[in-house]
């Protein structure tokens, strides 16, 4: 149980160190206002007690007399505090909303770098790993999360007063007051450390069912899956699993829940007994004649006041469950060896760009996905001098895309060396500046289209003629003129004067930031399979004009069309479980009858095939 008490402290000593580090000036903001309520409080019991307490002998002096005007004063002071009450309530409310604002944001700030952490996103691969860090991102996403960081300040607040209270009562008998006040904290922390045990349970243990309950209660307002919930005929389908999963994850809690909450049974039986003995003993005093009404009326207030060092429903249910969240990022962050928060005072990182073509090199590669055993690439050695164009070609699951994500420093190998322009990527923020990469699968940003190619080269969006260039060089010049607002056109439908873009437009915008990069300053421009929507000529022809306007850099083109990529300088044939096959110019490997000439042959042939077909 103590054990359990020191971990409920820790989680607010955490909680007030994320405030504090998220927005120190609003943090003392709120806690100054927290005081002031929890003052405001006091002073109300102790000046109701003294109007109440001076009541029986104005009413003996009359009106006019010394007796009443001293009842009016406490009746003035009483009007006043209770004016001000809901006036420092507003107060709290303004400044709560803004100390939240920043908490999340910084949140936000530490599940991103959590994420990427060590710089590639190996993590992101691992189901436990990953499945935490979402159920996180989900917690914070909630209503309640802000909800409960509101109430850090009501919390505290009503703490406080309970302070004001202890020392109202202390005036009485000195020790009576941490005699009522110890028993509602035991009942309090010891509701608390149920309350906190059980969020945590519920990110830890049954996040990922929850999260695939949530899952197919979404299947039925998507609406990239609605077309199939309905053609199938999937709802009632839906709806069991929905239920049955959620049954599940909340299950697997109840009887913990049960089992926590007789702890809390108990000590509320000891609370009872503490606040009857201190009831019983006024009524002996104030019959002993050693306590007044004025007494009576304040000393009952602060008995009851007390009671805000105990279980206060709502909002410490809202805080411990807004706590679980941090606890848990805190821990994922401690796994992958993070402080809980990130300091203050991080040395701006060094954006000085180099220019030019960059060296690329793999050396004895070996690398096994975190969730295989077997690698997707073993003992690699390829060496692309500066400024050379290589072409990398190979049957499905040969590890082409593995090579590339390497190179971007996305993953460490688990043996042997990566490195551009002779720095390694995984480390060096320098070196993954250096390269620039458009991927099969890559972003379509529901921004701008000036935001979707200014992305390649952030630091220079600002210069039009580096954007005007990268779309031009990417083809996609047409698309510019078709779009109503231009560059500032939003590249999706869900937006006001918005509009989506064909599959093979969209290829064109990818393109255009990765050039955007290499205007930048990117010295490898690599390019995986991003024209697959593209027919086949069209990419050859996007292909060779790459090939022209990034003459001054190293380029690796990633395709499995083999007339796309013939010109490259160099072509490389990678071999699922063999590494490199071949290696050599388009006419060398044809030349050389291997894998890739019958590759090239047997693609020539169905080429030729499809435009007899279509001519005919
Ligand atoms: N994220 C991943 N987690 C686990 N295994 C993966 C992952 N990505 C790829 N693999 C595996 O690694 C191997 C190499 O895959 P890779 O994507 O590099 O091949 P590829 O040559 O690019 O294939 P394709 O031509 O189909 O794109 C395959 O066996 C694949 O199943």
């Amino acid at each position: 149980m103590l054990t359990e008490f020191a971990q409920t402290l820790g989680r607010y000593r955490l909680h007030a160190r994320l405030l504090w580090r998220a927005c120190p000036g609003w943090t003392v903001a709120a806690a100054m206002v927290a005081l002031l309520n929890s003052a405001v409080g006091t002073l109300l019991l102790i000046s109701t007690g003294q109007f109440a307490g001076a009541l029986p002998e104005a009413i003996r002096g009359g009106a006019g007399s010394p007796a009443a005007d001293h009842a009016w004063r406490w009746f003035a002071l009483t009007a006043a505090l209770l004016i001000t009450g809901p006036l420092v309530a507003a107060l709290m409310v303004w400044v709560t909303a803004r100390t939240s604002a920043g908490y999340l944001a910084h949140v936000f700030e530490l599940v991103a770098e959590t994420g990427v952490h060590p710089q590639g996103i190996e993590l992101l691969d691992s189901p436990g790993f990953s499945g935490r860090l979402q159920a996180v991102v989900e917690a914070t996403r909630d209503w309640t999360f802000t909800f409960g960081l509101d109430n850090t300040w009501t919390v505290l607040s009503r703490r406080l007063a309970g302070v004001g209270a202890i020392v109202v009562l202390m005036s009485w008998h000195w020790w009576l007051p941490f005699f009522i006040a110890g028993s509602f904290v035991v009942m309090s922390k010891t509701y608390a450390t149920w309350l906190n045990t059980s969020f945590d349970k519920l990110l830890q243990t049954s996040a990922s069912e929850l999260r695939r309950a949530r899952y197919l209660r979404g299947l039925l307002v998507r609406p990239e899956a609605a077309k199939e919930v309905r053609l199938f005929d999937l709802t009632d389908w839906v709806v069991d699993r929905y239920r049955s999963t959620w049954l599940s994850a909340m299950a697997a809690l109840w009887p913990l829940r049960q089992r926590g909450l007789r702890p809390v049974y108990l000590s509320c039986l000891v609370m009872a007994v503490a606040v009857g003995g201190a009831l019983a003993l006024l009524t002996h005093d104030v019959v002993a004649g050693t306590v007044g009404l004025a007494g009576v009326v304040t000393l009952i207030q602060a008995m009851l006041a007390l009671e805000s060092f105990g279980i206060l429903g709502d909002p410490q249910l809202a805080l411990a469950q807004s706590t679980a969240a941090a606890v848990e990022l805190t821990r994922l962050r401690q796994e992958v060896g993070l402080p809980p928060t990130r300091p203050a005072d991080e040395s701006p990182e060094d954006r000085t760009t180099s220019v030019g073509a960059v060296e690329v090199v793999l050396d004895d590669v070996t690398f096994a996905y975190p969730t295989r055993t077997e690698p997707a690439v073993a003992n690699l050695d390829l060496r692309i001098p500066a400024g050379q164009s290589v072409a990398m070609v190979g049957v499905n699951g040969a590890g082409k895309s593995t090579v590339i994500k390497l190179l971007c420093g996305l993953y460490r190998p688990d043996q042997g060396a990566v490195r551009v322009g002779g720095a390694d990527p995984a480390e060096s923020q320098a070196a993954r500046r250096r390269v620039a990469v458009i991927f099969q699968d890559f972003v379509r940003y529901h921004l701008s289209l000036r935001d979707n190619v200014g992305m390649g080269a952030v630091a220079r969006r600002g210069e039009q003629q580096i954007l005007d260039r990268a779309l031009s060089d990417a083809g996609g010049n047409g698309l510019l003129k078709r779009l109503e607002s231009g560059w500032d056109t939003v590249l999706s439908a869900e937006y006001e004067g918005g509009t989506d873009l064909s599959g093979g437009q969209w290829q064109r915008v990818a393109l255009a930031r990765a050039l955007a990069a290499v205007s930048a300053g990117a010295g490898v421009l690599i390019l995986d399979e991003p024209t697959a929507a593209l027919d086949v000529r069209a990419e050859a022809a996007l292909f060779d004009r790459f090939l022209e306007v990034t003459r001054d850099v190293t380029t690796i083109l990633v395709s499995h069309r083999l007339s796309s990529v013939r010109h490259a300088d160099r072509i490389v044939v990678l071999d699922p479980g063999a590494g490199i096959v071949e290696d050599g110019s388009h006419e060398e490997l044809l030349q050389a009858g291997g894998r890739y000439a019958e590759m090239f042959t047997l693609q020539a042939q169905r080429f030729a095939q499809v435009d007899e077909g279509s001519g005919g």
